[in-house]
């Protein structure tokens, strides 16, 4: 079984666990669940922002612990402080040390897009990232078919929500795409190996159709990567281990931020 499966498999085992305990009902009674969304898509294409979607990913299965005591509150509100555009939560817990909560902790201390960075498979999932504060939602290509990811889109759509489809290769962009997706993320790390390769990103970017909003995930290692990925048509960059990899990740973002404004302004300059 390759990590997805097995993320899948105990996944469906927590939403029927979850559903039973918070059922949706209960869920349209939350505070945030009636609260207007923010869109990630205007937040990532405003040419005023760095386009950067920080993260907080406590531990992963590719580094294991990476910053597992941090507070969310701290993390997220420097984030935002240190020029990121938007902010993605892991909610999953046995994988990622987070959790419902943290999303809830970020949402209540921020005013900018969140996305809800978990495995989804159910439509369950969905109401509980729009009653926990999310305003968009991830959709992995290589979890779950075209049909399923379409009526989670809609749902989400229908909680006024946006959908970031991720996708890993070629086949996986032509079975997947549609016009239910806001953006489209390419995800550099191979799930198998957990190898990144920022030449994916590089050879599958002109493959997106002109006029969907682009994401680099995973692997971004330095401002001059994200330069890059800017330069070849990369609207949003999705970072999360560089940064949390630092014992003060806000101020690892704001490093980030300072050295694509400047980079990016020089190049305009020279233009
Ligand atoms: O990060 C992992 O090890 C991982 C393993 C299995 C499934 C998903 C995984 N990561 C989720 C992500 O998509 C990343 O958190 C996100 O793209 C940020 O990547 P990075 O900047 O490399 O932490």
């Amino acid at each position: 079984m390759n990590i997805l499966q097995q993320i899948a498999e105990y996944k469906k085992a927590e939403v029927a666990e979850r559903q039973k305990l918070f059922p949706v009902e209960f869920l349209k009674q939350k505070l945030y669940y009636k609260s207007k969304p923010v869109s990630l898509k205007s937040y990532i294409t405003d040419a005023s922002k760095t386009g950067i979607i920080a993260e907080i990913k406590r531990k992963s299965p590719s580094e294991g612990s990476i910053n597992q005591h941090i507070s969310v509150e701290e993390v997220s509100i420097g984030y935002m402080q240190s020029g990121a555009s938007a902010l993605s939560v892991l909610t999953d817990e046995p994988s990622f040390g987070g959790s419902l909560k943290d999303l809830e902790i970020a949402r209540k201390f921020n005013y900018c897009p969140i996305l809800r960075k978990d495995f989804m498979l159910d439509p369950y999932q969905v109401y509980e990232a729009k009653a926990h504060g999310a305003d968009a939602i991830l959709l992995i290509a290589a979890m779950i078919d075209r049909t399923l990811c379409q009526d989670l889109a809609a749902l989400a759509h229908e909680l006024g929500m946006e959908v970031l489809l991720e996708v890993h290769s070629q086949e996986e962009l032509d079975s997947h795409l549609g016009n239910y997706a806001d953006l489209v993320g390419i995800n550099s790390r191979d799930l198998k190996s957990f190898e990144t390769d920022l030449n994916l990103l590089a050879s599958l970017v002109d493959q997106v159709p002109e006029g969907i909003v682009k994401v680099a995930e995973s692997g971004l290692k330095t401002p001059e990567d994200v330069v890059k990925m800017k330069e070849i048509g990369f609207q949003g960059f999705l970072i999360g281990t560089t940064f949390m990899k630092s014992s003060q990740p806000a101020k690892a973002c704001q490093r980030f931020s300072q050295q694509i404004k400047s980079a990016l302004a020089s190049k305009e300059f020279v233009k």
